[in-house]
């Protein structure tokens, strides 16, 4: 379905993406993270069609997406892109705004498919206000909805959420990936968040400095991942010598969660509390263990300067490596 061959492209002052590669069959979901400024953008927009690559193709089927060069209007036309900056039209109401890709033939259709998405996203409220006067979220969840209204066969998605609040951001995010897999929409997204990340994506790529260092499906990607950024990138991550914690098989280090390691009364492993964090169900905790920092859980709230003891479930670990 969507085909990405040794695709480059960089921007004027030589940043970019290079060498990056994947393919996505029809309804599978693609997140796509790295730290800040490491091309997740220009990566969206590339397969979108809005730049004119330097190197590489993209295909969906049969059909090669080409830049701006080739088209009057960038972007290919079964896709579309949500872009951080929303692109809605300020001076007319989130309802208008939701029906504007629609065709004018079917206006009975045309109202069912937008109440659906005003009721989907939320935006009973709003919808006959005019988007200037929506607040960031809002203007987000209507963008949301206009890319939908006329369904795409692949959405292009530059962190769907960014604006919207945590109260909202749980159900929306439920909402809008089971529409796209009840409806077989191909995703793609690029997040910051880990939680878009695990449970919603099929697949997930990291890049760095322009190029993808990881793609495989998400369960491999946190499971097994390949270095301390890839794995960081789901949260704090320990570096632990295999021989001192009985861990041995795969390699000299092994990248440890924090929720595999937990305080434990008569534990093997002896530490002092530096830092604790409540989060919640439980305690985020950095452990000072013969000079090296471990982030571990506590089910107990423990203080700083604690003399504690810890333990790894191994067999767990092990299990998670393979
Ligand atoms: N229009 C542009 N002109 C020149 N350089 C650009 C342009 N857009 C992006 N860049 C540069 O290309 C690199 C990748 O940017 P991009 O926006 O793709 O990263 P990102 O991973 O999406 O970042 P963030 O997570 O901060 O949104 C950065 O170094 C950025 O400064």
């Amino acid at each position: 379905m969507l085909k990405v061959k040794d695709l480059a492209y960089f921007h004027k002052g030589d940043t970019g993406i290079t060498e990056i590669n994947f393919e996505l069959q029809k309804g599978d979901h693609l997140a796509v993270i790295g730290e800040s400024g490491c091309g997740k953008s220009t990566l969206i927009k590339s397969v979108y069609g809005f730049f004119d690559l330097q190197k590489g193709s993209v295909y969906w089927k049969d059909e090669e997406i080409l830049g701006p060069a080739f088209n009057l209007v960038p972007g290919f036309r079964k896709f579309k892109h949500l872009s951080q900056e929303f692109d809605l039209m300020p001076f007319t109401t989130s309802e208008e705004n939701i029906q504007k890709f629609l065709s004018r033939e079917t206006p009975s259709q045309n109202k069912k498919r937008s109440d659906e998405l005003i009721d989907l996203f939320d935006l009973e409220e709003v919808k006959h206000q005019k988007v200037k006067t929506l607040s960031g979220g809002q203007k987000q969840r209507v963008a949301i909805a206009q890319a939908l209204a006329n369904p795409p066969e692949l959405i292009l998605l530059d962190e769907p959420f960014s604006h919207i609040d945590q109260f909202l951001k749980h159900r929306l995010r439920r909402r809008l990936f089971q529409f796209l897999k009840k409806n077989k929409i191909t995703c793609m997204f690029a997040t910051h968040d880990a939680e878009d990340v695990l449970p919603f994506s099929d697949f997930t790529m990291i890049l760095k400095d322009g190029k993808s260092i990881d793609f495989r499906p998400t369960f491999q990607v946190y499971n097994q991942p390949k270095n301390v950024y890839c794995a960081s990138l789901f949260g704090d991550v320990n570096s632990l010598e295999a021989s001192e914690f009985g861990l041995e098989g795969h390699q000299e280090k092994v990248l440890v969660y924090p929720h595999e390691i937990d305080i434990q009364e008569n534990a093997t492993y002896k530490g002092r509390i530096i830092s604790s964090y409540f989060k919640g169900s439980h305690y985020l905790v950095e452990i000072d263990y013969k000079f090296t920092s471990i982030f571990a859980t506590s089910k107990a709230e423990v203080y700083i300067g604690d003399e504690i003891s810890f333990g790894l479930d191994k067999e767990k670990i092990m299990k998670r490596l393979n």
